[in-house]
């Protein structure tokens, strides 16, 4: 057995839980999602650099900080409200012998991704490497269930944050900098259930591609990743626990993934490793969905 497959163990699905509030939080959830492989072992692939995270409290974004911190990168984490993950995600950074620093805030305000990453150049001196990936989502039946209000927040949530980060960071990156961007499955297949987040997604993919275009010249790289469906605190917060029973149990890989299986394509993307790659999305699906 491989040290994933001793480490993932979901491979009956999710026991379906619920949770009162978005985002959701880790220690309620059971089991806890595994966040590293004890087979990697950092090589020195972004020692010194500095990367900011958005969502890195919890789920992806967590995995991908720790990852990053072993292979040396100096980490900022930008989230709600979920203060004791934060400080969990922290303390695990930071036992890689690198700096960690959290930033709490609703990135709905433009102002607030603006100061985070002002904040992250006072406080690290640069920045490298910026990680747009947090996200809301909430379930609807129907897109004339979805208000307008809804379509608002999500989209301010999950697109313009991204935009506002995007924008914030530009005047900071330089040659061999990189620009990541979580998407989801969903901004490929549809998800009737979750149209104005699945919208998001799209406009996500769009986006990056363009930026990437554009910054090409000037040496700076923009990629995104695209996951399946992934054992994190959205799930039980916001997912109905019939969904939850069959969340991804039919990929072909028969199970559904965890935040561990995204974080050598996260560090890919942000190291010299894909020097050659720009405006790519890599799938992290179990093979549910089949693309390039
Ligand atoms: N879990 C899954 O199955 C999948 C997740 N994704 C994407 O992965 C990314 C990370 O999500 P997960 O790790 O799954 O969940 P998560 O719940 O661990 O992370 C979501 C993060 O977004 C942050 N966030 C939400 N609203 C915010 C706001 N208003 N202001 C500041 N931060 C806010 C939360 O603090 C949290 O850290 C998201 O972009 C999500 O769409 C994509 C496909 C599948
Ligand atoms: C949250 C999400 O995008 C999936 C695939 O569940």
């Amino acid at each position: 057995m491989s040290e994933l497959d001793k480490q993932t163990y979901l491979s009956d699905g999710v026991k379906p839980q619920t949770q009162s509030q978005q985002p959701g939080v880790e220690r309620e959830m059971e089991p806890e999602p595994v966040y590293e492989l004890e087979s990697h072992v950092g090589s020195g692939k972004l020692k010194g650099k500095v990367a900011l995270i958005t969502g890195g409290d919890s789920g992806i974004g967590k995995a991908v900080a720790i990852g990053y911190a072993k292979e040396g990168a100096h980490i900022a984490i930008s989230y709600l409200d979920e203060h004791e993950d934060a400080e969990d995600t922290k303390q695990r950074v930071e036992q890689e012998g690198v700096t960690c620093t959290l930033h709490a805030g609703d990135i709905a305000d433009e102002a607030f991704c603006f100061k985070v990453v002002e904040e992250v150049i006072e406080k690290h001196g640069k920045l490298n490497i910026l990680v747009n990936n947090a996200a809301r989502q909430e379930v609807k039946n129907s897109v004339v269930d979805i208000s307008a209000e809804q379509f608002k927040h999500t989209f301010d949530v999950n697109f313009f944050a991204m935009v506002h980060f995007t924008k914030a960071a530009i005047p900071h990156l330089q040659a061999g900098d990189s620009l990541i961007y979580t998407t989801s499955i969903n901004a490929y297949v549809g998800n009737k259930a979750l149209i104005d987040y699945t919208s998001t997604k799209g406009a996500i993919v769009a986006f990056a591609r363009s930026v990437a275009q554009e910054l090409a010249e000037k040496g700076i790289r923009v990629n995104g990743v695209a996951p399946g469906p992934i054992w994190t605190p959205l799930i039980p917060a916001t997912m109905p626990t019939d969904m939850q029973e069959s969340f991804g149990v039919s990929s072909p890989l028969g199970r559904p993934g965890q935040p561990a299986d995204l974080v050598e394509p996260y560090i890919l993307l942000a190291s010299e490793g894909s020097a050659y790659m720009t405006g790519q999305f890599i799938h992290v699906n179990g093979g549910t969905y089949i693309s390039s």
